[in-house]
């Protein structure tokens, strides 16, 4: 099995950005939502994004974001990927790549078998999805240490590229791995010591726990 690409979420300070590139992450997030924890904003983004240039992927994470905020963040952290986390449709993933042009990202919460099948109306659209686990109403949409049943996304043959996010940390990630044969896992409270605290030593336990079983 290939080794499963990782994504670290929630990058908010220089230390956490670092332990995600020393650990070989693919892709680092900032998330651009005031109520998360792990917000930054814009101006913030533009310095870690300098700092990760060339090194990592950087993803901009968006719940229902208008266009001048996401404008406002595409442009001073150079994106390289937008994640939609929102109840973003097919028409909007598809509209956001043509104007940005970069690659979407759509995360879709789970819950049953439904929720994964509403995959297949973002091919053409989006360019990934995630399967993430669903979350209670009222709290955040995701970045809750929640995750759902791997079997639902077991081998998951879709007509898009997709990844495994949802209460992922250093002890469970190589089962889920195995489970659903994901080729992308999406950690961000799993590698935190407190809500929006990355914590470094967990950041390189995920990363060591995905590549021990390549
Ligand atoms: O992280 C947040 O605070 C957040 C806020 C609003 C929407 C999504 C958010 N995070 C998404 C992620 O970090 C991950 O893609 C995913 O949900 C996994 O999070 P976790 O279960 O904490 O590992």
């Amino acid at each position: 099995m290939p080794t499963a690409a990782i994504k670290i979420c929630g990058i908010s300070t220089g230390d956490s950005l670092e332990a995600a590139i020393r650990g070989r992450a693919a892709h680092v997030g900032f998330v651009f939502f005031a109520r998360s924890p792990r917000a930054v904003s814009p101006a913030q983004a533009a310095q870690l994004s300098d700092r990760a240039a060339g090194r990592i992927g950087r993803v901009g994470l968006f719940v229902d974001a208008d266009d001048a905020l996401l404008a406002d963040a595409v442009g001073a952290a150079r994106l390289d990927a937008l994640q939609l986390h929102g109840s973003e449709t097919p028409e909007r993933a598809a509209q956001l790549r043509a104007r940005f042009g970069i690659p979407v990202w759509k995360a879709l919460s789970v819950a049953a078998a439904a929720d994964v099948a509403r995959a297949d109306a973002y091919a053409g659209a989006a360019d990934l999805v995630l399967f993430d686990a669903k979350t209670p109403k009222g709290t955040l949409p995701g970045g809750m240490g929640l995750s759902f049943d791997w079997g639902l996304v077991a081998n998951w043959k879709g007509p898009l590229a997709w990844g495994l996010a949802g209460g992922l940390d250093p002890a469970n990630v190589a089962e889920a791995i195995r489970v659903t044969g994901t080729p992308l896992v999406d950690t961000s409270s799993g590698v935190e010591s407190a809500p929006g605290v990355k914590d470094e030593e967990r950041i390189a336990a995920f990363c060591a726990a995905v590549r021990s079983i390549a």
